[in-house]
C-alpha cells in the first residue's frame, strides 16, 4: 500500500535524515517506526504527505507515484495525527472533528453526523464533548479528538507522528488499548512514529528500528526483541527484552503439559489410582460438559475418609467433586505468555489451565513449560522456522 523505493532526504544544510530507505506497508497493516530522537522517522512519515520531498527514490501510493499527485488531493486520502494535536481553539470538537469533511464540501448535517460518530468511536460522548472547546479537554481527550479527526474523511491510510507522546503514561496505554481495539475494525494501513519501543512492539505488526536515517531491522515484534538484527537493535530494545518478549508471544498448544484429567463424578478411588500410575501430584478436574472446574491433589485423594465408602454421612461412593479444588486460572490459547505469568502470580498457582476458543480444557501450562516456550520461540525467530520445530537442549539432556 505504501511503498519507499530507495528514498533519500538531504536537508539543504548536509544532513542526510533519510539514507535509502526501502519499506513496503501492506494494506492494512500497523507499521511503527521506532528509534532515537533525530533518527529520521518524522522525516520519513512528512514524505508520505508531502509536507516534505525526498531528495531522491520514489514513494509509491497505492501502485501511484505520489510525486504525480497534487499534494491537497493526497492528504485526503491520508489521515495525519500529531503530538501537539494541533485542533483549532476556536472551534468545537465536532466542528474540529469534521474538518476534513468540511474542506471536501459535505452538507452540514452529514458532516455533523459523521463527526459524532467518530467521536463515539474513538469514546467520546459527543452529547457531552460535540460542544466543547479544545480547552476544555483533558489531554487524553484531545489526543482522542485527534485520532477521530483523522478518521473522519474515512481515508485509507493513518499517519501517526508519536500521537499518544504528550499524555501520561497511564492514559497512554489506555489510548494505546483503544487504538488497537479500533484498528482491528477499521484495517487502516498506519505508518506510526515513536521513539518508546514498548509502544512499538505493542501497535506494531511490525517494527522498523531506526538508526540513523537507516533501517537496522524490519521484522514483528516478537523476532526484534528475540532476534535481534545487529548489536545496535540489541541495545535499543533492552536488556529486558526476554520480559518484553513474553508480552508478544501466544501460547501454544505445543507449550502444555498433560497432567491426568478426571471429572467430578469420578469415584475418588479411580482418580487416586491413576495420579499414582502416572505419578502426578494432581489431576485437572472437569465437569460432566468437559468444561474446566478446578483441580485435585494426590493429598486430597489419600486423606483419611477418602475412602472407596463414604463416611461423611450421604450413601454412595465417594468421588472426585468431595475433594476437588475450584480453579480460576485459565487463559484462552494464544494468549500471551505474560498473562500467563501475571495470571500464575495473582492466583498464586503453579500452573494454569489453558482452555480452546471453545472453552475446552487443552493442556496445562507450567512456570518450567513458560520458559521452554519463550526459549523455543526465540530459536524459532533466530532460524526462521515454526516453534514445534525447535528441540531444546535442557540441562537434564547434558
Ligand atoms: N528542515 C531541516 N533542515 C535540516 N535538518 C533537518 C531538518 N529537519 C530535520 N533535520 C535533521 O534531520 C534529522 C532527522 O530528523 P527527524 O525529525 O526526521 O528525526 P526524528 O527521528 O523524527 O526525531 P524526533 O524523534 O526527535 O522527532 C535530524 O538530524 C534533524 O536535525
Amino acid at each position: 500500500m505504501i511503498r519507499f523505493e530507495n528514498v533519500t532526504k538531504r536537508y539543504p544544510d548536509g544532513t542526510t535524515a533519510v539514507h535509502d530507505l526501502s519499506l513496503e506497508v501492506a494494506e492494512g497493516e500497523l507499521v511503527t517506526l521506532v528509534g532515537p530522537s533525530g533518527c529520521g522517522k518524522t522525516t520519513t512519515m512528512k514524505m508520505v504527505n508531502r509536507l516534505i520531498e525526498p531528495t531522491s527514490g520514489r514513494i509509491m501510493l497505492d501502485g501511484e507515484d505520489i510525486s504525480a499527485v497534487d499534494p491537497v488531493e493526497l492528504r485526503r486520502r491520508i489521515g495525519y495525527v500529531i503530538q501537539q494535536v494541533g485542533l483549532f481553539p476556536h472551534k468545537t470538537v465536532l466542528e474540529n472533528t469534521a474538518t476534513v469533511p468540511y474542506l471536501l464540501g459535505w452538507p452540514k448535517a452529514e458532516r455533523r453526523a459523521r463527526a459524532a460518530e467518530l467521536l463515539q468511536l474513538v469514546g467520546l460522548d459527543p452529547a457531552r464533548y460535540g460542544d466543547r472547546y479544545p480547552d476544555q479537554l483533558s489531554g487524553g481527550q484531545r489526543q482522542r479528538v485527534g485520532v477521530a479527526r483523522a478518521l473522519a474523511a474515512d481515508p485509507p491510510v493513518l499517519l501517526m507522528d508519536e500521537p499518544f507522546g504528550a499524555v501520561d503514561p497511564v492514559v497512554r496505554e489506555h489510548l494505546q488499548t483503544e487504538f488497537l481495539k479500533l484498528q482491528s475494525t477499521l484495517h487502516k494501513t498506519v505508518l506510526f512514529v515513536t521513539h518508546d519501543i514498548e509502544e512499538a512492539v505493542r501497535l506494531g505488526d511490525r517494527i522498523a528500528v531506526y538508526g540513523d536515517g537507516r533501517i537496522e531491522q524490519f521484522d514483528p515484534p516478537a523476532k526484534v526483541l528475540g532476534a535481534p538484527a545487529t548489536p545496535y537493535v540489541a541495545d535499543f530494545v533492552g536488556a529486558d527484552r526476554g520480559l518484553k518478549r513474553l508480552s508478544v508471544t501466544p501460547i501454544e498448544r505445543g507449550d502444555l503439559e498433560q497432567p491426568p484429567v478426571v471429572h467430578l463424578d469420578d469415584p475418588l478411588d479411580k482418580a487416586r489410582t491413576r495420579m499414582r500410575t502416572e505419578g502426578a501430584r494432581w489431576a485437572v478436574v472437569l465437569d460432566d460438559a468437559d468444561e474446566l472446574h478446578g483441580w485435585l491433589s494426590a493429598e486430597a485423594a489419600d486423606a483419611p475418609g477418602a475412602g472407596p465408602e463414604d463416611t461423611t454421612g450421604d450413601s454412595g461412593p465417594v468421588t472426585v467433586a468431595d475433594h476437588a479444588r475450584r480453579m480460576e486460572a485459565w487463559l484462552p490459547l494464544g494468549s500471551p505468555l505474560k498473562q500467563a505469568f501475571s495470571s500464575m502470580l495473582q492466583h498464586d498457582a503453579g500452573w494454569i489451565a489453558v482452555l480452546d476458543h471453545a472453552d475446552r480444557f487443552v493442556g496445562v501450562l507450567t512456570p518450567s513449560r513458560l520458559h521452554e516456550a519463550l526459549r523455543r520461540s526465540i530459536d524459532a525467530d533466530e532460524r526462521d522456522v515454526s516453534r514445534d520445530e525447535v528441540e531444546l537442549e535442557t540441562v537434564a539432556d547434558v
